[in-house]
C-alpha cells in the first residue's frame, strides 16, 4: 500500500485532439485520482488525448502497457456514434476482460443516468499488468463511474502486480471499504459537511438500507383516490401568501450542500467555499509597461549605446547596465539589472544601426525619464501572499483568470445541487417532428423552457419526462425523480382540478411539508412548495402551475433563486430597479409579474419599460424578447397605472 499506483489518463475525441473543443474529463480525472481520497496514493504520470481512432487509441495503450503503468483511464469514444470506438480498440489490446468492473459501473450508470447509460458499450480489461479501464466522455459520468469502481482498485492493482506484502493488506481495504460516488472532493470533507457530490458517496454509504428503501419506496402505493370527484374542497385550504413571505420561506429551506473540488476552468458561476492567495508576486520581475529601451534615469535625456534587448519571457542577465547605456525592451519583459526606468520608442531617435539594419547601435533620448517610470515594480499587481479571492466569491471570468493567474488549478466550491424537472398531464406529448398532434393533447414545452432556462443560468437539470395525472403513475415519476435530484421541479397539477393531484400525493404519499400552496401574484397563483425527506436526504419540491408563463415566471421567482442559495449565493434574488412605463397598464386585483422589455433611451435619466402585449398565462409568446418583469401593484378597483408611472422592475438576467 506504501508504493505510488500509477495511471495514465487517455482522452479519445476527435475534437479534443483537433483543438474544437477543450478536454475537461481527462484534467478531472486527473484531479480525481490524485486527490487522494478516491485512490491512496495514486498519481496520473502520463495524459494524452488522441483521435477517434483504433490505430491511435491502441499506440497508447500498447506504449503505457509496455511502460508498466498500473491503471490505464480512457475517456469518451464508448458510444453509438459512428466514431466511437474506444471498446473496439481496448478489446484488441486486453488479454483479460474483467467484466465485473464494467458491470458494477453500469449498474451503477443505470441507477443515476437512465435510460442514458444504456448507450455506453465501456468495457476492461487486464493487458500484462495494467488494468485498462473504458470511461464514459462526458466529465460527470467519467468522475462518477470512476468513483463507483475505486474501491477496488488498490487491492486489483496490488494483486496484478503480485505484491503478496500489499494484497494482504489492500484485500483488507476492500472489505472495509464503501464504495464513495463523487466528482471531485476534498479526503477530509465528508466529516465537515456531509455531502460534496456526495449525496452520492451518502447514497452508497447507506448502500444496503438504501436499496431497500428505494425497493420499499417502488413498491409504495398511493392513498390518493382520484375518482372521488365529489369529496373534493371547493375552496383552496391554502393560504394565500404573499411573493416576499414566500420567497423568504423557499430561500430558508435552501441549504448549503457541503463542497466539491473541481478543476477551475469547470467551475464558472460556482461559489468558492476557500480563500485563495497568491503564492508568487506579479508582476514576479520589475517589469517594462512599454516597448522602448530601458535605461538609468539619471543620465537624462540625450544619446545612449544600446547594449542589447530584453524581450517578454527571458531573463536578462549579465552586468548591470552602466551610465548612458541602455536596453531595447518589449512591454512586459523584465527590466534589467541597473536600469530605472523605461522609455517608450516614441520618445526616441535612431542615431547609428548596424550596417545590415539587423542592430540599433545608438539611440537619442528625446525626454527626460525619470524614476520608475513605465516599470511595473514587482508584486505592483498582487502582491506575494495577498488574499486575491475570497471564500463567497462568484467565479466570474475574471475570477477565473486570477485563479489562472496565482496557479490555482483547482478548487473547492459549494456543490450544485442536481435538479430533476418533471411535466405533468395526461394531455401532454412530447414534441417530435413529424408527430402530429393526437386527439385533446398539446406539446409539452414547460420542460423545455425549463430545462434551457436552467441551464442558462448555470444549472444542469435532468428531463424526467412526463407524468400522467393518475395517482401512482405520479407518485412513481415523484420518486424516480427524488431519488435522484435534491430539487425536484414539476409543472401542472396544483390548482383546484380533480386531476390536479400533486399537493395531495406530496402531502399523503411522500409526507412532505408543504411550505405554500397558494401566492398572491399573477401569474403563478398555485404555486406550490414543499420540503421532504427521501431516504435521508433533504428535498425540495417546487410544483409550479402548468401555464407555460405562470412556471416561468415562477422559475425565475423562487426556484432559480433557491438554487443560488444552495449553491452558495449571498444575493440569490434577481436585481430589481426603476423604471417608467411607456403607456398605462391595467392592474389586477393580483400583484402581476408583467413581461416587458427594459430599454434605456439615451440621454434618459432612468430606462423606460414597454409590455410584451397579451399578457394571459398560457401565452408563451408573451416572454419573447422580454428581459424583465414589471412589478405591477395589485389593484381592487381594476385601476389604471398611466403612462410615465415610476415602477419596479425585476431583471431576467443576473448582472
Ligand atoms: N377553479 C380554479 N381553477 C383554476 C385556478 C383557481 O384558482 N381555481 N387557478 C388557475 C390558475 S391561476 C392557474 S396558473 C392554473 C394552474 O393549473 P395547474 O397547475 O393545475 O396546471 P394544469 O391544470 O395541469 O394545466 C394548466 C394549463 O397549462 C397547460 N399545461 C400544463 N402543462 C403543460 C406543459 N408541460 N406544457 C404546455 N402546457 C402545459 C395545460 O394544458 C393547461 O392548459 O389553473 C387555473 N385554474
Ligand atoms: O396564476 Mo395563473 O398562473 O394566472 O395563470
Ligand atoms: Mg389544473
Amino acid at each position: 500500500m506504501s508504493s505510488t499506483i500509477s495511471f495514465a489518463v487517455l482522452t479519445v475525441s476527435d475534437r479534443c485532439s483537433n483543438g474544437q473543443a477543450v478536454d475537461k474529463s481527462g484534467p478531472n480525472l486527473k484531479l480525481l485520482v490524485e486527490d487522494g481520497s478516491l485512490i491512496p496514493n495514486a498519481s496520473v504520470t502520463e495524459m494524452a488525448c488522441v483521435p477517434d481512432e483504433v490505430a491511435d487509441i491502441q499506440a497508447k495503450l500498447l506504449a503505457w502497457c509496455n511502460q508498466g503503468i498500473n491503471v490505464i483511464l480512457t475517456t469518451g469514444g464508448t458510444g453509438f456514434a459512428p466514431r466511437d470506438v474506444t471498446p473496439e480498440a481496448t478489446r484488441q489490446i486486453i488479454l483479460k476482460e474483467t467484466p465485473a468492473i464494467s458491470m458494477a459501473m453500469m449498474k451503477y450508470s443505470l441507477e443515476v443516468a437512465f435510460p442514458h447509460a444504456m448507450l455506453s458499450r465501456s468495457i476492461s480489461g487486464i493487458r500484462d499488468r495494467t488494468l485498462i479501464i473504458n470511461l464514459p466522455g462526458s466529465l460527470k459520468g467519467a468522475a462518477e463511474c470512476l468513483s463507483s469502481i475505486s474501491p477496488c482498485l488498490t487491492h486489483a492493482v496490488a494483486l496484478l502486480s503480485d505484491n503478496s506484502l500489499e494484497v494482504g493488506a489492500t484485500h483488507k481495504l476492500i472489505q472495509s471499504s464503501e464504495p464513495q460516488i463523487k466528482t471531485v472532493s476534498k479526503p477530509n470533507q465528508h466529516s465537515q459537511s456531509g455531502c460534496g457530490k456526495h449525496d452520492h458517496h451518502h447514497q452508497h454509504h447507506h448502500h444496503h438500507k438504501h436499496h431497500r428503501h428505494l425497493h420499499e419506496n417502488n413498491h409504495l402505493e398511493s392513498k390518493v383516490d382520484a375518482h372521488k370527484i365529489a369529496e373534493r374542497s371547493r375552496h383552496s385550504p391554502y393560504p394565500m401568501m404573499d411573493v416576499a413571505v414566500a420567497q423568504l420561506k423557499v430561500l430558508s429551506a435552501a441549504s448549503l450542500l457541503g463542497t466539491e473540488k473541481l478543476y477551475f476552468r469547470e467551475a464558472l458561476g460556482q461559489v468558492l467555499a476557500q480563500d485563495v492567495y497568491a503564492k508568487d508576486p506579479l508582476p514576479p520581475f520589475p517589469a517594462s509597461i512599454k516597448d522602448g529601451y530601458a535605461v538609468i534615469a539619471a543620465d537624462g535625456s540625450g544619446k545612449r549605446a544600446v547594449l542589447g534587448s530584453s524581450a517578454a519571457g527571458q531573463v536578462p542577465g549579465g552586468v548591470p547596465l552602466q551610465s548612458n547605456q541602455c536596453v531595447r525592451i518589449t512591454t512586459g519583459a523584465a527590466v534589467p539589472p541597473g536600469a530605472d526606468s523605461v522609455v517608450q520608442v516614441e520618445d526616441t531617435h535612431l542615431v547609428h544601426a548596424s550596417a545590415d539594419n539587423t542592430e540599433e547601435l545608438e539611440i537619442n533620448i528625446m525626454k527626460i525619464p525619470k524614476v520608475g517610470e513605465d516599470i511595473r515594480p514587482v508584486g505592483s499587481d498582487i502582491q506575494e501572499g495577498q488574499l486575491v479571492l475570497a471564500s463567497g466569491s462568484v467565479l466570474g471570468p475574471a475570477e477565473l483568470g486570477l485563479l489562472a493567474t496565482v496557479g490555482v488549478t483547482s478548487v473547492l466550491v459549494y456543490r450544485s445541487p442536481k435538479v430533476a424537472v418533471l411535466s405533468t398531464g395526461n394531455e401532454l406529448q412530447d414534441p417530435k417532428e413529424g408527430e402530429p398532434l393526437k386527439a385533446g393533447h398539446i406539446r409539452d414545452s414547460n420542460k423545455t423552457t425549463l430545462l434551457a432556462l436552467l441551464q442558462q443560468h448555470g444549472f444542469s437539470a435532468v428531463d424526467m419526462g412526463i407524468a400522467p395525472d393518475e395517482p401512482q403513475a405520479l407518485l412513481d415519476a415523484l420518486q424516480k425523480s427524488l431519488a435522484y435530484a435534491d430539487v425536484v421541479v414539476t409543472t401542472g397539477g396544483v390548482s383546484m382540478g380533480e386531476r390536479d393531484l400533486l399537493k395531495n400525493i406530496l402531502t399523503t404519499d411522500l409526507n412532505a411539508t408543504l411550505h405554500f400552496g397558494r401566492i398572491n401574484m399573477k401569474p403563478g397563483k398555485p404555486t406550490t412548495f414543499a420540503t421532504c425527506d427521501y431516504s435521508g436526504k433533504k428535498r425540495l419540491v417546487f410544483g409550479l402551475p402548468g401555464n407555460p408563463v405562470s412556471a416561468t415566471v415562477t422559475s425565475h421567482l423562487f426556484v432559480l433563486p433557491a438554487l443560488r442559495k444552495i449553491c452558495g449565493y449571498s444575493n440569490p434574488m434577481p436585481p430589481t430597479i426603476k423604471a417608467t412605463i411607456t403607456e398605462e397598464l391595467h392592474l389586477d386585483p393580483r400583484p402581476e409579474y408583467h413581461r416587458a422589455v427594459l430599454k434605456w433611451v439615451p440621454g434618459e435619466a432612468i430606462p423606460t419599460v414597454i409590455s410584451t402585449g397579451n399578457q394571459l398565462s398560457s401565452r408563451l409568446l408573451s416572454f419573447l424578447s422580454s428581459n424583465c418583469f414589471i412589478i405591477l401593484p395589485s389593484s381592487d378597483q381594476f385601476c389604471i397605472l398611466p403612462a410615465g408611472s415610476l415602477v419596479d422592475v425585476v431583471l431576467l438576467k443576473m448582472l
